[in-house]
This record gives structure tokens, sequence and C-alpha cells, in this order.
């Protein structure tokens, strides 16, 4: 362990998600990558593999999913429902928690996941943060063009990951992840 690592301990972030068709698995990347950019260990983890000791260690935990008919997917659902012996345990009491969802239109009632993800933490007991960044506008460049603070909006087109969703939703993912990893280490503690 280098002296600074002694100075500042780094953060430990899982982001969770589940995407089957690879478009909210590109949100999540970018949280990934804001969250190293602060200096975080960071574990990128489909629900279709839980790393539940990963999960046990985190400080910080993000969790994602497409939105599908205005709620989670049932994929996202059942890890939800298979956490339920630490929820008794109180085992991730006190992590900070943060939530996304990606979805083809531009609203597509993807607020109702935000909230069910964020019951889900409440649930456990974790510290729920929402999304502090102001929309700069609603043009595909913008930061937080959804206008979302409970958390992370992010819209894809029926196309390529290449090509959607656009630049500022994958900017504002990965600004959001370093801030969660900042926010971890200034608030609380490690
Ligand atoms: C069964 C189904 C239901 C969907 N329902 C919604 C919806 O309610 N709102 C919305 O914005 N998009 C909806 N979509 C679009 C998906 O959210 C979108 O395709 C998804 O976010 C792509 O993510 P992925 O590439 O990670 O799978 C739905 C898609 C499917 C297949």
């Amino acid at each position: 362990m280098s002296v600074i690592e002694q100075i500042i301990p780094q953060v430990k972030v899982c982001v969770v998600y589940h995407s089957p068709y690879g478009h909210t698995a590109k949100v999540a990347q970018y949280i990934t990558q804001g969250a190293e950019q602060a200096g975080a260990e960071v574990h990128l983890i489909s629900v279709a593999a839980p790393q539940w000791d990963l999960l046990d260690q985190a400080d910080v935990i993000v969790i994602g999913c497409p939105t599908y008919m205005g709620s989670l997917t049932a994929a996202l659902k059942q890890f939800m429902e298979d956490s339920s012996k630490r929820w008794l345990a109180r085992a991730w009491q006190g992590k900070l928690a943060a939530g996304f969802t990606n979805g083809g239109g531009l609203s597509g009632d993807k607020l109702a996941v935000l909230q069910q993800i964020n019951l889900f933490a409440m649930q456990h007991g974790m510290v729920w943060a929402g999304l502090p960044f102001m929309p700069t506008g609603r043009s595909a460049l913008d930061i937080n063009r959804m206008s979302s603070f409970l958390g992370l909006m992010t819209q894809s087109d029926n196309a390529s990951v290449e090509i959607t969703p656009p630049e500022g939703d994958l900017e504002t993912a990965r600004k959001f992840g370093k801030y969660l990893a900042e926010l971890r280490l200034t608030h609380l503690p490690v």
C-alpha cells in the first residue's frame, strides 16, 4: 500500500446492472469510468452472475436496469429478492446507494424504476445519493438532459450501442460515477 493510499483510503464501488442488449451496460461502464477517475476500486457486476462477496465489501452500490413496462426488469427484481438474507442481517446498512435506468422513451416512466431502486436501498438501510447536476439543455450533448434528480436517466434509440445512448447521457453517467465515489469519501469517510 502506498503512502497516499494509507492517507486517503480507497473507496470500493460496485456497479450492478442488467442489460439484455448492451445499452444499460454501456451506461454502467461510464459510471465505472467516472468512479475510477476519482480513485475508487470499481467492480462492474452483471445480475446474471452477482458477486455477493464484493457487494458485501462495497462502500457504494450503484444499481441499474432498463425500464420495462414502466418498471424494473424481472432479472433486477430477482437480484433484489436474492439479497433478502443480507436485508435480514442488515449487511448493507450504511453503504451509499444510487440508481440508474435506460429507456427507449424520453419519459417512458423511467422515474418508477428509480423509485423502486430507491425503496430497495431504503429497505436495506443504505444511504441514498441522488444526481445533483443541473440540466445544461435537452440536446444529445447535454448533461442530465432528462432533468432527473432521484438518479440517472439515459435514453437509447433502437440502434447499435455504438451510437446510442448519446454522448451527453454517457458523460452524465461518467460524472455521476465520479461524484458518487467522491461523495462517499467526503461525507461518509471509509
Ligand atoms: C419488454 C420491453 C418493455 C419496455 N418498456 C419500456 C418502457 O416502459 N419505457 C421505456 O422508456 N422503454 C421501454 N423499453 C425499451 C427499453 O428500455 C430499452 O430497449 C432498453 O433500455 C435497452 O437497454 P439494454 O440495451 O440494456 O437492454 C422496453 C423494452 C422492452 C423489450
